[in-house]
């Protein structure tokens, strides 16, 4: 195995190329089945220092904005519609560069990024959709299989395992997608309104999910308007404080 190199995404540097589904640079082999550890990659660690971003042509999101964050926070990004929330998770997903400051991630970079509108296959099942990156990196079938059901039970979807995505609910899609995003073995998983579209039934136990997904050594950043997504996490990061001036980050 390799390791991975610690990246600076600086002011008018070029993003670069990363995988949306966690697939890094370096090579990852060591693969058991076991959904309960990370193996072989330090947690990774964020740095913002005087971050500025401004999309080309427009007024800037946000400027002076400096956070620290390692895996194992689960952080939220709140502030009003337009305040720059995905763009951020942009800026950390590394697909996008700052316009001033730097962005220091260190430690295990691999990213994955669960969106806010869910995607399948309408045939395939949940299961055949969490073993998708195991198989992709390498890993035998029945292995993936075993593995894709730990990461099911973790968001509490083992009893739609073999349910074809069509006929999953909201919410079961969105933890489907989590589960499917933790396959990947994320260092940073970045999560984009996880309940927007739910019921309050769902939208509460995505936050349980998360909550305990806070727990398993990611470092977990999801933007959110919804309070119980606020809740569940252990820190906030309220971009309305950073519209232009500095950034608000409470424990
Ligand atoms: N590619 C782009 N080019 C120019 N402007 C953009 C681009 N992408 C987003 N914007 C603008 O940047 C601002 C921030 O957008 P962003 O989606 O990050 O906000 P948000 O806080 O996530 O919003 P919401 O809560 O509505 O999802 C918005 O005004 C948006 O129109």
């Amino acid at each position: 195995m390799r390791g991975c190199r610690g990246s600076h995404h600086r002011a008018g540097q070029r993003p670069r190329e990363r995988a949306r589904h966690g697939v890094c640079r370096c090579r990852e082999t060591d693969y058991s089945g076991n959904a309960s550890r990370l193996r072989g990659h330090q947690r990774v660690r964020v740095a913002a220092t005087e971050l500025s971003f401004a999309h080309s042509g427009a007024a800037p999101l946000y400027s002076g904005l400096s956070f620290r964050a390692e895996g194992g926070d689960l952080v939220a990004l709140t502030g009003p519609s337009g305040s720059g929330k995905s763009t951020l998770l942009s800026l950390l997903g590394g697909w996008l560069a700052p316009t001033a400051g730097t962005l220091e991630i260190s430690g295990d970079e691999r990213v994955a990024l669960v969106s806010q509108n869910p995607h399948g296959v309408p045939g395939r099942t949940a299961l055949d959709h969490v073993c998708l990156p195991l198989v992709a990196a390498g890993m035998r079938r029945d292995e993936a299989v075993t593995a894709a059901r730990e990461y099911l039970s973790l968001v509490r979807l083992e009893h739609v395992a073999e349910r074809p995505y069509r006929m999953l609910s909201g919410g079961e899609r969105q933890r489907m997608l989590l589960a499917r995003a933790l396959a990947s073995r994320p260092g940073m998983l970045l999560v984009d309104e996880p309940t927007a579209q739910l019921d309050a039934a769902s939208a509460r136990e995505v936050c349980e999910v998360l909550s305990n997904l806070g727990q398993r050594g990611a470092l977990i950043f999801i933007a959110t308007h919804d309070h119980r997504v606020v809740d569940a996490c252990s820190r906030v990061i309220d971009l309305l404080t950073v519209v232009p001036p500095a950034a608000e980050v409470s424990s």
